[in-house]
């Protein structure tokens, strides 16, 4: 079995809500992340993907199950394994008067890393053309790379992101989904929860996907979405209405949608262009429709909510 930066066994945590209801929001969840690459934590709101980075972290004590993380046992054997841990999982703490550079000098004396480290980490999530402006000043992009470098000081083996791309433009999703790659490219383990699904579905190589604290998917995204359906063809034709016939003639499974044609379980797209030819019509567009994380995501969730439990009995941890 491959090594895995995170393991959680039967990992249980319930909130007590007003009146006396105790919420479970975390369900005998069974969770892995291998060690290298980025694993993508998802689920809709509320589903306890946050909590369950807490967990990870021994921010939040679980009621029963296991965590280990890096091989550790958390909390018990935290403190063996926190330097090798970066985690970004609240809003970032800098101070808005300094620059972004003394931000990282200040943080990295207090984790005793040598100053050298701070311009190799403004490298690193590409901020050293902008170290010198005071953090007010930085986009929320710019914000949340700063954040990351913090992380990087120590060089950490496993990075966790709490939505690290949540409110960001266009360019900020861009340059942190890049940086996620390059941190996953050279070795470290990122662990990273979002709903920004497009986006994690070009960077993540496996996934987890909560629904109401129970785990519906885990594993490599490109299984994931190969179980979701094969690949299908559409092709846009002049008459797809015969266009459908010819192909079927073939003995495809074609037919007409939203004014084009679909074939399911395609042949090459060549086979298909010649078919057509053959009697006549020549496609003006032939796309590959994949199954995407999204429509697999919406697939697995559909229908899950949180789920309270009344027993007053339990309230008071
Ligand atoms: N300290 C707390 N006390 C009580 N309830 C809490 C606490 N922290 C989280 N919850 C509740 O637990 C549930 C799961 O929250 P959590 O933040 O783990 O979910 P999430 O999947 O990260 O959601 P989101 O995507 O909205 O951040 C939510 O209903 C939330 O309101």
């Amino acid at each position: 079995m491959d090594e895995l930066a995170v393991e959680l066994r039967g990992l249980t945590k319930s909130y007590v809500r007003f009146p006396l209801t105790r919420v479970p929001v975390v369900r005998g969840l069974n969770l892995d992340v291998p060690a290298g690459g980025v694993h993508a934590l998802l689920g809709p709101n509320g589903s306890g993907k946050t909590t369950t980075l807490r967990m990870l972290l021994g921010l939040v004590r679980p009621e029963s199950g296991t965590v280990r993380v890096l091989g550790h046992a958390v909390p018990g054997a935290l403190p063996a394994v926190v330097g090798r841990i970066g985690a970004v999982v609240e809003q970032p703490r800098l101070f808005p008067a300094f620059s972004g550079r003394r931000n990282l000098e200040l943080l990295a004396r207090a984790a005793d890393v040598p100053a050298a480290r701070v311009d190799e980490v403004l490298d690193e999530v590409g901020l050293r053309d902008r170290a010198r402006d005071p953090v007010r000043r930085y986009s929320l992009g710019m914000k949340q790379r700063a954040a990351i470098a913090a992380t990087l000081l120590r060089r950490p083996d496993l990075v966790v992101l709490d939505e690290p791309t949540n409110g960001l433009d266009p360019q900020g999703v861009h340059d942190v989904r890049a940086l996620m790659r390059r941190l996953a490219d050279q070795g470290r383990t990122v662990l990273v929860s979002s709903h920004a699904l497009g986006d994690l579905e070009q960077v993540a190589d496996t996934v987890s996907v909560l629904a109401a604290g129970r785990l519906v998917a885990q594993g490599r995204l490109d299984d994931l979405l190969a179980s979701r359906g094969a690949p299908r063809l559409r092709v846009r034709v002049a008459d797809p209405e015969r266009a459908a016939l010819a192909l079927a003639g073939h003995g495809w499974s074609a037919h007409v949608d939203g004014g084009a044609v679909v074939v399911t379980d395609p042949p090459p797209a060549a086979d298909v262009s010649r078919v057509l030819a053959g009697v006549g019509l020549y496609p003006e567009e032939l796309t590959v429709l994949r199954p995407d994380l999204e429509s697999a995501y919406l697939a697995l969730t559909a229908g899950s909510g949180p789920a309270a439990v009344r027993d007053p009995a339990e309230v008071g941890s």
